[in-house]
This record gives structure tokens, C-alpha cells and sequence, in this order.
């Protein structure tokens, strides 16, 4: 990002009668507004004849860096911190001061940062934000202002915001109700964005829509930095969320909008009522469906099974579980069968065990999972009571268990070995975030498998082997390939062309891996931008023409990380 060496403190730089630079005083304190604005500052990197025209020097010392010689400081300084959170809360610091130098030392070394700004370390990050709170970052939008929704969207230096990232903190990864914590993972998903689509800093908005929490251990604790009210439900909160909507069409008409961790029956609520109304997707419900089914399709080149022939049991059938279960319908459907065919393939597992239709008020998203009652009788069952995953993989003997439950160790020894034996080589994805979450931990998969597993799990490990199959491989390439086609919508087809062309991409090098690594997530992002674009004409919602939608559009659209 060039800094404007004309503005706002170049104009004040003049001459005295003695041919001395000489500071006017108002430039004084531009010097240090364009040093305390992360878009701005450079800091030592500021070279000698910016110091001169800006008025910079003294509030700098005289060393003059590079971006180079800043990356290399601050690694030193994050491995010398004595654990991961330490080193989130630094990254974060950063972030508010340089966004520049945050994003390029993310560039950098991805595999390296993306477990600290992102999964797992940002759970952490959410549990503890009031602690680590320093500056403003994105917006807070709270039940008590609403009157003040459109006044605070009216910020010109939110001018050039492209793409959004909300949350209302209630379904923070596995970790449940954070609140005003939640903020976390906004501005997580949207460091990625820029890191993986190229979105300019300057053009990434955080949201948290505060309705307050239902964790009473948030509300007692007397630094939380949130509204200490338990949440707004009902009526009133959908009237919020519609005041929050119809302010964003208003200033933001072409704005991409994510909506990210609410908890199951919002998701789904928000999506279906909104996704007319603005360029908008849930990442939970179908960015995790296009990552899981696009692995799912990815791994079937090593085991060889069709997708038509595949019996897939879900455990827990929430947002993203129940999204994972209906694109995987449909891409069974793509492939030959019938919906009722697809749906004979799906076994979901929840709270209650199995789901079957005579179980009472089923949420709208497993009624359409619920197995009839009938179809078990005949099953060999440990007890007398609920269906749970042992019972359920012992009788359908699957070829893909996937986790979607925040429940961890879900995936126990008995159930493993259960699937193994009926499989030669079983596809285990236990999806749920942050580690502390995991159905599994993957080495004991491959370990209860005699390494005929193929393993991906929502965050990483660092066993080898093991693939991570997280939804950041979906939607930077989903999010740029609708900005790249000035999209109207983002449809269902657009998410299944993304999966399908992960599933297509290989590993890119990565031997042991189903995807590409995490060091090529940004080709990854490039790709699947194409194909999305590309779909987005095929559907009738782009207002580009194919013909203007090649690589170079995209890479074209692209930001990386330099003072330029
Ligand atoms: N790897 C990735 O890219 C992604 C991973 N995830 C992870 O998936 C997990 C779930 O997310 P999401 O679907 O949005 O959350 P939801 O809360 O919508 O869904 C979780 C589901 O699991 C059910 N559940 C809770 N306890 C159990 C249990 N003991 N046994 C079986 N089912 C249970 C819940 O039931 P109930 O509602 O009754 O509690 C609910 O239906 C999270 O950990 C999240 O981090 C999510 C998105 C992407
Ligand atoms: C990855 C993600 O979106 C989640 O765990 O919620
Ligand atoms: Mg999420």
C-alpha cells in the first residue's frame, strides 16, 4: 500500500527565511496520526526522504528497515514469547499498528501463522478478547445502539469496504457462547481473506453484533469489554438483524457479506432470509460443506469407492454437518441418483443419537436427514435406548465418518475400529475447532486403523499424513470469484463448482496430503475464484461477461502484502 507522501503531513513541510525545513504545527500531529493508523505506518521502514517531506523523524529512530529486516524483528520476537496465545496476542498488536508488515510476515510463512491467527489459537483468542483488548478494530454494533446502526455505517473511512465478516458470537468454533469475544473470529476470517484472496486491508470490515451473551462466565467477568445482558432472542433479535441488514444494503449496496459462526437455527434463518437480498453465504453451512465434499472427492481418487457408493455417517447435524450432509446429497445426485437414493447414502448422528423421523420436533435442517424408524429395526443394538455413533457405524458400516459436533474424543477406539473393520480404507474427518474440540486426535486414527485411514481434521495437528480440511480452502476463493464477477448472489452452484474444483486440484506437491498445502493457499484461493466466477455467469448472477474472466482478472484483483 503506497503511503501518501503527499498527504496529510506533506503539504505542511516548508522552508523558514534560513532555507531550514521547517514542521507547521498541525503537521506534527499528522506525522503522528499517519504513524498511529495501521494503514498508514511503516515504521522504520520509512525511508529517509518520506522522514523529511512527512515530518517523521525524531518520532522514529534513525535506523531505516525494510520489510524484510521488520519480518525477520518481529519472528524473533514471536518465537522468543513463551506460547501460541502469547504470539496471537502479539500477531493482533501488530495488526493494529502495521497492517502491512502483519500481513506480510502472514504471507510469508502461512503454515507457520495460520494456527496462530486462525484455528486453534483463535479460540483461545475469543475466550480471552476482553483481556487482550487495546484498539479498535471493525465494528461493535450493540443491541442498546441500534438507533445508531446506519450513523455508525456512515464512517467515510469505511469507503472502500468490499467485503464483511459478521458474527453475533453466539457459536465461536466448538467453544460455544463467547459474546463480544466472538469479534475474534471476523477479524481471523478476514486477516485470511487478505491473505489468501489478495482483499486490500483498507477493504475488509469485522462485524460483532453484540445481543449480549448467555455465558454467565463472560458477563461476571469484570473486564469483559461486551454488553453484559443475556441475549437478545426472538422478535427483537430479528428485528436487530434486519435494521443491521437494510443499513448495509444502504451504504455498502455491492458489499460481499459472510456470516460466520451463529449458532444452528440463526445460520440457517439468516441465510435462507438474506441470501436475496445481499451478496451474502453462511461459510459454516456452505463453505464447509464445498471443503468437505471437495476432500471427500479428493480422497476418492486414493480409495476408489464412487461418491454413488459411498455410506457417509455425520455426527452432529448442526450447521455445518447438516451442510455437508445436503451438498453431498447433491453431488451424489450430479453423479446419477435420485435425491431419495442420495439420501439412503446419509446417516446422521446428534445429541439424541441416530435421527429418526418419529423423534419430535426435529430442527427443519435434520427432518430432511431423519431416517424412518422402520429401517433400524432389524440393526443389532448395545442397548435399549438412543442409537448413538457405535451402534450406528457397526450397523452401516460406512466408507466416511465425518465430525461436525464440537464434541471431543467423539471418535473413541471402539467406534474407530468398528469402521475399520468393515472398510478398507475408511475416510475420517473430524472437522470440529479448535483442537480442544476434535472428535479425534488424528494420530489415534491412523494408530486404531493400522494407517489405513485417510484423515482430515478442522484444525491442524502437525501429524504427518494428515490433511486439514477447513473451510479457509472455500471461501477467499468463493468470496473473490463473486467480487471478480460483480456476482448479484451467491448460489448453490457456485459453491459446488468451488468443490468440485478442490477436489480436482490435487495436492500440489503435498505427498502425504488429500489438498494442497497450506504454503499454496492463495493458488488455491486464484483457482477456485475462476470457477466460481466462471459458475456465477453459467447461473445468471454475474454482470461480467466469461470473456473478461480470465486469470489475469483475478490475479489482477489480487493485494499482497507491500509498502509498493
Ligand atoms: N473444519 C471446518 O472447516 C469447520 C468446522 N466447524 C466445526 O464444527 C463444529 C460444529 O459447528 P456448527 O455445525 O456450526 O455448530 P452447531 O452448534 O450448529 O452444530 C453442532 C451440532 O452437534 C450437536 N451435538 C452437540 N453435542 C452432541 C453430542 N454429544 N453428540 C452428538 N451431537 C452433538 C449439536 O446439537 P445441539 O444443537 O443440541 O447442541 C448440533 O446439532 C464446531 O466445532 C466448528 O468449529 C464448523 C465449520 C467449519
Ligand atoms: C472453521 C470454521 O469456520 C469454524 O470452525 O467455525
Ligand atoms: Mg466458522
Amino acid at each position: 500500500m503506497p503511503v501518501p507522501i503527499s498527504s496529510p503531513a506533506g503539504s505542511a513541510c516548508a522552508s523558514d527565511t534560513h532555507g531550514r525545513p521547517d514542521i507547521a504545527p498541525h503537521a506534527h500531529a499528522a506525522a503522528r496520526a499517519l504513524l498511529g493508523d495501521p494503514l498508514t505506518n511503516k515504521g522504520t521502514a520509512f525511508t529517509e526522504a518520506e522522514r523529511d517531506v512527512l515530518g517523521l523523524h525524531g518520532l522514529l529512530p534513525p535506523h531505516v528497515g525494510t520489510l524484510d529486516s521488520q519480518i525477520a524483528r518481529r519472528r524473533r520476537a514471536l518465537e522468543g514469547m513463551a506460547d501460541d496465545f502469547h504470539r496471537y496476542a502479539f500477531l493482533r498488536e501488530l495488526q493494529d499498528s502495521n497492517e502491512v508488515l502483519f500481513h506480510a510476515l502472514v504471507q510469508h510463512d502461512l503454515p507457520r501463522m495460520l494456527p496462530l491467527v486462525y484455528t486453534p489459537t483463535v479460540g483461545e483468542g475469543c475466550e480471552r478478547f476482553s483481556e487482550i483488548w487495546r484498539r479498535p478494530r471493525g465494528l461493535f454494533l450493540s443491541y442498546p445502539n441500534r438507533d445508531k446502526i446506519a450513523d455508525i455505517l456512515a464512517d467515510p473511512a469505511l469507503d472502500r469496504v468490499k467485503v464483511i465478516v459478521v458474527s453475533d458470537g453466539e457459536r465461536i468454533l466448538g467453544l460455544g457462547d463467547q459474546g463480544a469475544g466472538g469479534m475474534g473470529i471476523p477479524i481471523g476470517k478476514l486477516a485470511l481473506y487478505t491473505a489468501c484472496a489478495g482483499i486490500h486491508p483498507a477493504e475488509v470490515l469485522p462485524i460483532l453484533l453484540d445481543v449480549g451473551t448467555d455465558n454467565a462466565a463472560r458477563r461476571d467477568d469484570p473486564l469483559y469489554v461486551g454488553w453484559r445482558n443475556p441475549r437478545i432472542r426472538g422478535g427483537d433479535y430479528d428485528a436487530f438483524v434486519e435494521t443491521f441488514v437494510e443499513a448495509v444494503v444502504e451504504r455498502f449496496p455491492n458489499v460481499l457479506l459472510q456470516w460466520e459462526d451463529f449458532a444452528g437455527k440463526n445460520a440457517y434463518d439468516l441465510l435462507e432470509r438474506y441470501r436475496g437480498t445481499l451478496l451474502s453465504f453462511n461459510d459454516d453451512i456452505q463453505g464447509t460443506a464445498a471443503t468437505a465434499t471437495g476432500t471427500l472427492l479428493a480422497a476418492i481418487r486414493h480409495t476408489g469407492v464412487p461418491l454413488t457408493e459411498q455410506r457417509v455417517v455425520l455426527f452432529g447435524a448442526g450447521a455445518a454437518g447438516s451442510g455437508v450432509a445436503e451438498m453431498l446429497v447433491r453431488a451424489m445426485m450430479d453423479e446419477g441418483l435420485s435425491e431419495q437414493a442420495a439420501r439412503a447414502r446419509l446417516w446422521a448422528v446428534d445429541r439424541d443419537g441416530l435421527i429418526l423421523s418419529d423423534i419430535p420436533r426435529l430442527p427443519d435442517q435434520q427432518v430432511k436427514l431423519a431416517r424412518d424408524a422402520a429401517e433400524v429395526a432389524g440393526w443389532t443394538l448395545s442397548g435399549s435406548h438412543q442409537i448413538g455413533l457405535l451402534d450406528t457405524v457397526v450397523n452401516v458400516r460406512p466408507t466416511v465418518l465425518i465430525g461436525a459436533s464440537g464434541q471431543m474424543g467423539a471418535f473413541g477406539e471402539a467406534v474407530v475400529r468398528a469402521m475399520a473393520a468393515g472398510c478398507e480404507r475408511p475416510v475420517i474427518f473430524p472437522l470440529s475447532n479448535p483442537i480442544s474440540r476434535a472428535e479425534a486426535h488424528p494420530a489415534d486414527l491412523l494408530a486404531w486403523t493400522d494407517g489405513r485411514a485417510l484423515v482430515g481434521t478442522g484444525s491442524p495437528f502437525g501429524v504427518e499424513g494428515v490433511t486439514q480440511v477447513n473451510n479457509v480452502y472455500i471461501f477467499p476463493g468463493v468470496g473473490l470469484g463473486a467480487i471478480a464477477a460483480g456476482a448479484l448472489a451467491v448460489t448453490d452452484g457456485m459453491f459446488m463448482a468451488a468443490a468440485r474444483a478442490l477436489g480436482d486440484l490435487g495436492s500440489m506437491g503435498n505427498a502425504a496430503g488429500l489438498l494442497p498445502p497450506i504454503d499454496r493457499l492463495r493458488d488455491v484461493a486464484q483457482h477456485i475464484a475462476l470457477v466460481v466466477a466462471h459458475q456465477a455467469v453459467e447461473d445468471g448472477v454475474a454482470t461480467l461477461v466469461r470473456s473478461v474472466l480470465t486469470p489475469e482478472h483475478i490475479a489482477g484483483l489480487m493485494w499482497s502484502a507491500s509498502y509498493g
